[in-house]
């Protein structure tokens, strides 16, 4: 990935006072903080005097750009492909292509509720698993096995029972999972871990350092649903349109997963480190709605907003592949208690539901095409400053 992570910079340099200041001297930067979660500090007064130390209060965000494809008619730019003509697609509320994003497909509700809960649930209690990289092994070099089950269970890791750094975590029960009634100083709630996954790759596994698809760790293939549902819907698109791009076949071989936190953002970034980078991205959003965005092949183009949700398909081919893409804003459906100033960390309900997960995250998958052997890192460009989903 290109790109830099959108919590990592603030602001820009102000010009000389001679020159006149460039209106918008980053329209993608500029995109990203009008969507991204804002709080403002309120302070309660009685009587003249400050009471307390105020309340944190979520911002309003202007959504009136925003493209929002379940809207009763299609969005400004959108037109509607027939889906007749898309078979895997048949089941979607609709299918769109976009104005000024060549090669860009927006497939609506592909998944109903219940088939992304399944898949939901296969994701969280089979694939997350290892040999499965996470952030945690990037971060800790940590293995995580269990996660989902030992969240749902209430139970707590306590490091040097079993596993602990450079280590795996088995499953409850082997001594690192442990109930909640062993007081450790140390032992941390799985749910406080779950909150902390924020991405899992699948198939060959991807190196966020060198940002190359590594072929020397193991890794299991692509799962089987993911494939079939990305070939498929490749296929068809390509077939219906003839303007899904590829050169040769399409094979979907990897994917990366990325999880969601209200708080958390994907940065503007192009996923480049695919050899044929001809080959379509499909991503498919399980949980709470969300912004993307997409842009143009610099940031210096201002991006589209849209409102992705759970079940919804977007396919980045053709001249869309190669443009800035991010994930600014999540919207929870678990109302945000306003923080109180100085505090007011969210603690995580204990044994989550997969329900009471999808509606706090979001879990998005970006299936991929390597190729056999891959590993180039896309060109030079900008440094990836963390476009790995961030707080
Ligand atoms: O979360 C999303 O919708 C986008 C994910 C993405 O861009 C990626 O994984 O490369
Ligand atoms: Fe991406």
């Amino acid at each position: 990935m290109e790109g830099e992570g959108a919590s990592a910079r603030s602001g820009y340099p102000s010009s000389p006072s001679s020159a006149a200041p460039h209106p918008n001297p980053n329209p993608f930067r500029e995109a990203e903080k009008k969507y991204q979660l804002h709080y403002d500090q309120v302070m309660a007064f009685s009587k003249g005097k400050l009471r307390g130390k105020g309340e944190f209060r979520e911002r309003p965000t202007d959504l009136s750009e925003v493209l929002d494809f379940r809207s009763a008619e299609p969005p400004p730019g959108a037109a509607a492909l027939e889906t007749e003509a898309v078979p895997s697609a048949a089941a979607a509320r609709g299918l769109y292509t976009l104005d000024g994003h060549p090669g860009f497909y927006f497939v609506s509700g592909l998944l109903d509720e219940s088939a992304v809960e399944d898949l939901a649930g296969e994701i969280l209690s089979e694939h997350i698993e290892p040999p499965a990289t996470s952030n945690f092994t990037r971060e800790h070099g940590t293995r995580i096995r269990g996660l989902w089950g030992a969240a749902r269970r209430g139970l707590f890791y306590r490091p040097g029972a079993g596993g602990g750094a450079g280590g795996e975590l088995p499953a409850g029960g082997q001594g690192c999972w442990s109930a909640a009634d062993h007081p450790a100083a140390s032992q941390t709630p799985a749910q406080v871990l779950l909150d902390r996954l924020r991405w899992v790759s699948l198939g060959p596994q991807y190196d966020w350092t060198r940002r190359v698809y590594r072929d020397d760790v193991p890794c299991r293939g692509l799962p089987r649903r993911l494939k079939e549902l990305a070939d498929a819907l490749v296929r068809d698109l390509r077939g219906a349109s003839g303007r899904v791009q590829a050169s040769g076949g399409y094979s979907a071989d990897a994917a990366l997963l990325n999880f969601y936190g209200s708080k958390d953002t994907l940065g503007g970034h192009k996923d480049d480190a695919e050899l044929d980078l001809s080959q379509p991205l499909v991503s498919v959003s399980l949980g709470c709605d969300a912004v993307f965005l997409l842009g143009g092949t610099t940031k210096g183009v201002r991006p589209t907003a849209m409102l992705v949700r759970s079940g919804d398909v977007v396919v980045l081919s053709g001249r869309s592949r190669s443009c800035f893409h991010g994930v600014p804003r999540i919207f929870s459906k678990t109302p945000r208690r306003g923080g109180v100033a100085g505090g007011g960390k969210r603690s995580p309900s204990p044994s989550p539901s997969l329900r009471g997960y999808l509606d706090e995250h979001r879990i998005n998958v970006s299936v991929r095409m390597v190729g056999r052997g891959a590993a180039g890192g896309g060109g030079g460009g900008e440094e990836d400053g963390g476009a790995g989903v961030g707080a």
